[in-house]
């Protein structure tokens, strides 16, 4: 099964997992704020509606400068809070980052051509031994309804290392961690030097942000230095950029779930430890435009239950927790879990969307050390011991999703 090591299982069993998960209080921030205290400054004036659905708020994410990003003596802790603790939409912005608009622009544009490749040449950069978690996938995920997603394609890739190991028994037990890059290396060389420029710039600015959240964090619980998150990014060899093409909804299955929030992307919760998403971008016979429909965009479930749009601008880098970070910061970091709206109307035809994330999670034999008061997957979580990444993984999709054969 495909990205299925990104994604809790809230993406498959969407409402009954979200609620048993979402029900669950989080142990206090080191300062907690009043409850959502800060969204309402950043709700916009405009709401918009979605068809006969009551309007539902626009939030902008918290954002910070890079220049504060960089700093180590900086004390972000209020926005880290704000973005990530508890009342927080689990998603917070990074303005400024040089480079960053022109590496993704470079990648985004290539996210089009490489869907437009003919199917044999697409089928050689499949790899059904990686459950299609390296190279191109498409149609191999299953939508909320079980039928094949045909609306997005990914091509997957870890962008800092090519071959992470040799080790046949590690291949082939965690194929989706420890299998090697495809990269279109006739078709389309220019997609392996533009993904992994942009790659490895979100990795960068990913470990500042951890920095940040281990600062944050370490004030309200125990940490040992290695234990914290930008440790143990730094340590892994197991992030995977995803660039991601959403084919205008018109084209396929899209009637069906038209009215659905969640009609581009499905509703899930990121497991790993910390993603990296770009802003999307949208075209239409391969002329960049404006998102045709307001509506359209990333939606995210707070804790408290709402549903918010959220965006942020195009020069950003927005970072998510995953819901590994929850577990190991006690809660203290939050995940939320978000989908993805397709445009609708006469305006949306022919619109497809780019859009590039990039997950960064523990590597594979990285041993988590889960508290005592694990509240999210804890009956898969042995007390008094400790489980490899990959070893949790597995026994994750295990129990929730199917047996590996
Ligand atoms: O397309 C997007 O903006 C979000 C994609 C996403 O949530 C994911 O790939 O996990
Ligand atoms: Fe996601």
């Amino acid at each position: 099964m495909p990205s299925l090591q990104y994604k809790s299982l809230l993406h498959y069993n969407s409402l009954l997992f979200r609620n048993q998960f979402l029900n669950v209080s989080a142990a206090s921030p080191p300062s907690p704020p009043p409850p959502n205290r800060n969204l309402s400054c950043r709700i916009t004036s405009q709401s918009m509606s979605c068809s006969s659905e009551t309007p539902l708020p626009t939030l902008r994410t918290v954002t910070i400068t890079y220049y504060e990003l960089k700093d180590k003596d900086a004390d972000l802790s209020l926005k880290i809070e704000e973005g990530f603790g508890p009342n927080g939409l689990g998603i917070l912005s990074i303005t400024d980052v040089p480079e960053f608009p022109s590496l993704r622009r470079n990648l985004l544009c290539l996210s089009s051509r490489l869907a437009a490749l003919p199917e044999d040449v697409k089928k050689e950069l499949e790899d059904p031994q990686s459950r299609y978690n390296f190279g191109w996938s498409h149609g191999k995920e299953q939508l909320e309804s079980g039928k094949p997603d045909l609306l997005k394609s990914s091509f997957y890739a870890n962008p800092l290392i090519d071959v992470p190991t040799n080790g046949a028994y590690l291949i082939q037990r965690y194929p989706s961690y420890c299998g090697a890059n495809i990269w279109p290396q006739a078709a389309l060389p220019e997609l392996e030097v533009a993904f992994k420029a942009l790659g490895k710039l979100i990795f960068d600015v990913g470990l500042m942000v951890a920095y940040h959240c281990d600062q944050y964090v370490s004030r309200g619980m125990k940490m040992q230095k290695d234990e914290g998150l930008e440790q143990i990014l730094l340590r892994s060899r197991c992030h995977k950029g995803r660039l991601l093409y959403y084919f205008p909804a018109q084209l396929s299955n899209h009637e069906e779930n038209s009215d659905s929030m969640s009609s581009w992307c499905g509703w899930h919760t990121d497991h790993g430890s910390l993603t990296g998403l770009t802003c999307a971008m949208f075209k239409r016979n391969d002329v960049e435009i404006s998102c045709p429909d307001s509506a359209a965009g990333l939606y995210i479930r707070t804790r408290s239950g709402e549903i918010v749009k959220a965006t942020f601008g195009e020069n950003e880098i927005a970072y998510q927790i995953g819901e590994t970070t929850e577990i190991l910061s006690q809660g203290y970091l939050c995940a939320t879990p978000h989908c993805v709206r397709a445009p609708k109307g006469k305006e949306a035809s022919g619109v497809g969307r780019s859009t590039f994330a990039l997950f960064m999670q523990p590597d594979w034999d990285e041993k988590l050390k889960f508290s005592e008061d694990v509240y999210i997957h804890k009956e898969l979580i042995p007390s008094n011991d400790s489980l490899t990444f990959g070893e949790y993984s597995e026994t994750l999709l295990d129990k929730y999703y199917h047996k590996k054969t």
